[in-house]
């Protein structure tokens, strides 16, 4: 059948399809069509989203991705063909099923999946089934190469390439920022790529792009990284290991991150930049991706063996994951505290001592210190204002603005502080709805939305005094986190009526 071609500007390869020409040709939504370009002798694999009213019959709408492939412009006649179900749809029902999917087989999804032949749908149902069936170390070992197969590589003449990753889980995680100039700033090469969000309010990401671009080639990355000793990029902007940040795009709406999945995610960004020495952060402990620190060590296995098979080098830090790092939770508001504890102002514990923690792991596997001495030296390298001067040149070099201080970034104008309701102690945060509020509130998209955590676990409060202050960039979102908070209390006060079921919803 022949329809004339129109465009819109999205990534993905679809092709919007009037039902009635659906009809006529034998296909429907989620089926795939060949569309053919009989004058330019191109064509290109496209997923049918069907319409009654965005186009007219005898026209077809195309994406951009399709378009660039076709070499169309708008009008011109293309041919549609009824194409077949790419061959990982039975991969994944087996892996649904409960199957052990194949090297092969593996290939075959990362391929579908990196080409744009699976739909969203398809690639959901590949997560869910590995969420809920898991995947087994060998399952995991050929979903990494194959993630770093289907990308670019980077390979340093030089060692050790340090590199430090976080599993997530735990609000107010922005280590990173301390963690990764102090490395650089001991001599040590780290071309760290960090993901956005994925279960959070904020990941590295999305955090460091509100000091600097963090959208590099791979070979940017490498230039930069000989020249300022560390950056922080990321990873989904290169095309290092581009499976990856498609399956965390189809997990940041569902709040999952698939624990096979993960551990992919994670050693295909170390594998994939040439790193050899590796330290981890399982944050564990209620609402967190690690409930105990059993399981954080059963993790913590899985990385050092996974890393044995790859040829990284991996230790683990299980780390509290009970509470938020910090008192910040927010694009905006993590970027402050982190560069406030760099800037030598007073900042909280538990930031500096992770941070100083991780990083000191790293000194302590490259040698730069003997064992036991690396925290200190971390800390060191924190008073002594070199870790703030590394960061500065990582933020010159990424072309951000070096001279930024902590009090620049701007908070959410729409503020609530969210008061105790009684006299006690905060006996619980709830990680995960203090994200709910955070995310409702805008974050990480809106740079200034967050929250900020009065009282912490043990700490006193007197009724009325604010627990929780809510930033937002536009006030319909902090009226809806308000909202969130109300109905989800993430703060607990000794005392307090932990939850109800179901659950009540007041009017503001
Ligand atoms: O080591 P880094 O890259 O700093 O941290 C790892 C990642 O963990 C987070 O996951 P989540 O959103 O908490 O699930 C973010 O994606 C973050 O970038
Ligand atoms: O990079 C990361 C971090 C946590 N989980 C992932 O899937 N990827």
């Amino acid at each position: 059948m022949i329809l004339s071609s129109s465009t819109v500007d999205i990534v993905s390869v679809y092709a919007v399809l009037h039902a009635d020409d659906a009809r006529h040709i034998g296909v429907r939504e989620g089926d795939r069509v060949t569309i053919i370009n009989n004058a330019k002798g191109t064509s290109v694999r496209a997923a049918v989203s069907l319409t009654e009213n965005v186009t007219t019959p005898g026209t077809i709408i195309i994406t951009a991705g399709a378009n660039e492939k076709l070499q169309t412009n708008k009008g011109d006649p293309v041919e549609i063909r009824v194409a077949s179900r790419p061959a990982s749809i039975e991969f994944i029902r087996k892996k649904m099923d409960g199957g052990k999917l194949t090297r092969e087989e593996t290939a075959q999804i990362v391929e579908d999946m990196t080409a744009n032949v699976l739909s969203p749908s398809e690639i959901t149902a590949y997560i869910t089934a590995a969420y809920i069936n898991n995947l087994d170390m060998d399952e995991i070992e050929y979903l990494t190469r194959e993630m770093v197969a289907s990308g670019d590589r980077l390979s340093f003449n030089t060692r050790p390439i340090v590199d430090k990753h976080s599993i997530g889980g735990v609000p107010g995680n922005k280590i990173t920022l301390l963690v990764v100039p102090v490395i650089a700033a001991a001599g040590l090469l780290i071309p760290k790529t960090s993901s956005r969000a994925i279960t959070g309010a904020g990941g590295t990401a999305d955090l460091m792009e509100a000091l600097a671009p963090v959208t590099f080639t791979i070979q940017e990355i490498q230039q930069m990284t000989l020249k300022a000793g560390g950056v922080i990029v990321w990873g989904g902007a290169t095309n290092i290991a581009p499976a990856d940040d498609l399956i965390i795009t189809y997990e940041y709406p569902l709040k999952i991150d698939a624990r096979g999945q993960m551990l992919a995610s994670i050693m295909a960004k170390k594998m994939a930049v040439g790193s050899d020495t590796c330290v981890i952060d399982i944050p564990v402990g209620p609402g967190t991706k690690v409930p105990n620190e059993n399981e954080g060590r059963l993790l913590a296995n899985d990385l050092i063996e996974l890393g044995r098979r790859l040829g990284v080098r991996v230790e683990c830090a299980i780390t509290y994951g009970g509470a938020p790092v910090g008192r910040n939770i927010g694009v905006n508001l993590e970027v402050t505290e982190a560069l406030r504890i760099l800037e030598g102002m007073p900042g909280p514990t538990s930031l500096m001592q992770k941070s100083a923690a991780l990083a000191g792991m790293a000194l302590e596997m490259t040698g730069k210190t003997a064992y036991g001495f690396g925290t200190e030296a971390a800390m060191d390298l924190i008073k002594s204002g070199k870790a703030l001067q590394k960061m500065q040149e990582m933020i010159e070099i990424q072309g951000g603005d070096p001279k930024v201080k902590s009090s620049d970034l701007a908070l959410g104008s729409n503020v609530f502080d969210v008061p105790a309701p009684n006299d006690g102690y905060v006996i619980a945060v709830k990680n995960r709805e203090l994200i709910n509020v955070a995310r409702t509130a805008g974050s990480p998209a809106d740079h200034g939305a967050g929250l900020y955590l009065h009282k912490k676990p043990g700490e006193s409060v007197k009724k009325g005094e604010p627990i929780l202050t809510i930033y937002a960039d536009r006030g319909w979102r902090l009226q809806r986190a308000i909202e969130e908070a109300r109905v989800s209390m993430p703060v607990v006060v000794e005392g307090m009526l932990l939850d109800r079921v179901p659950p009540i919803r007041r009017v503001a």
